[in-house]
């Protein structure tokens, strides 16, 4: 069942076309990755899904409704905008225990449900600190504790990450991790580092000038964007390595070969890349072995040409993408 449909969807700002006939579906429980270049419109398409604008054109159904039509939509649907901030003489129980007071949490459930929470989001060592004196990823993380007060259907976090030092961003993706595979909640989540939406979502999006430039499950649009893997190989000398890399170039499943001391590198097919290996293996001893499948940066480059790639963010998305990149390594059998 689909959870959010966005039905050719147009939105501009004076002569700024932000949205240009957008369309997608999310299905209950999904995690979808929205990811853009700068000014792609990936903020006003959350607004629009959280009812903080209207579209010019096209439709939104979040919930069963149109995110404008009062409270019903927005009870079940919560937003985490790219900045949130709270008073820092409170602490992040009592900040938690208002947001629960506002959206009608019952009184006698109030403490159990915040209590919940805080360990959800990893703050129930911290619960009773100021929040003035929490750091940027613990401030983030409590965003988050606010917006899953009540149960919500529909989480909408904008950049959630954007800003935090590694450690923050690893805390963040648990939580995020633990609400996909512990709760039915629909997440859609916008990111600048495809290696994130790789690591934590089901189904991704790239937006492109106001349009959806591809959609899908996140493993196929991996494995369509490129059809070639890697296969590195680490051998017992320099000159097995030479011996080996000039065998595997002559390997007509081969497309490139190259060398570094002991270590040789060839791109090859997916079906390929093990039969090779066993051939490599029939000839030398192999200390290690690693097979690297193509990532969502190639997908992205796919959808929206190279000579974007600049606007992509920070250098830390081809980083975190190269990161989150699927290995598949270890001794040959
Ligand atoms: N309130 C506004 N007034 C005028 N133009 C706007 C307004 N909000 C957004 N825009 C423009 O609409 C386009 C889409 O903006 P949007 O914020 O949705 O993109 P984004 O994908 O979220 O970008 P970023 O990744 O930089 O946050 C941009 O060209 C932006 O400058």
């Amino acid at each position: 069942m689909n959870v959010i449909d966005v039905d050719d969807v147009s939105k501009a700002y004076g002569d700024v076309q932000a949205l240009d006939g957008l369309s997608l579906s999310v299905e209950q429980g999904a995690t979808l990755g929205v990811f853009g270049t700068n000014g792609a419109g990936k903020t006003t398409l959350f607004k629009l899904l959280v009812g903080l604008n209207r579209p010019d054109a096209g439709s939104v159904s979040v919930a069963g409704a149109d995110p404008t039509d009062g409270t019903t939509v927005r009870e079940r649907v919560r937003y985490l905008p790219e900045h949130a901030g709270f008073p820092p003489s409170l602490t992040g129980r009592e900040i938690l225990s208002f947001h629960a007071r506002m959206r009608s949490v019952p009184r006698e459930d109030r403490a159990h449900h915040v209590e919940r929470i805080l360990h959800t989001v990893g703050l129930a060592d911290a619960a009773d600190r100021r929040v003035g004196g929490y750091s940027n990823g613990m401030n983030r993380r409590l965003g988050l504790g606010t917006a899953l007060v009540g149960e919500p259907a529909v989480l909408i976090l904008d950049e959630p990450t954007a800003g935090l030092d590694p450690d923050g961003i690893r805390a963040f993706h648990e939580v995020v991790e633990s609400l996909a595979a512990e709760t039915d909640v629909t997440i859609v989540f916008s990111s600048h580092a495809l290696g994130e939406i790789q690591r934590l979502c089901s189904e991704a999006v790239i937006i492109a000038d106001g349009q959806v430039a591809t959609a899908g499950p996140v493993e196929e649009l991996r494995r369509a964007a490129a059809d070639e893997v890697t296969v590195s190989l680490s051998l017992a000398s320099e000159a097995a390595a030479s011996d080996a890399a000039t065998d595997l170039g002559d390997h007509e499943a081969v497309s490139s070969v190259s060398r570094s001391g002991a270590a040789v590198t060839a791109r090859t097919t997916p079906t390929d890349a093990y039969d090779l290996l066993t051939a490599v293996g029939e000839g030398y001893d192999i200390d290690r072995f690693e097979v690297r499948e193509p990532g969502l940066e190639a997908a992205f480059h796919e959808a929206v040409g190279a000579d974007d790639s600049d606007d992509t963010g920070s250098d830390s998305t081809a980083a975190a993408a190269e990161a989150a990149t699927e290995d598949s390594g270890g001794e040959p059998a």
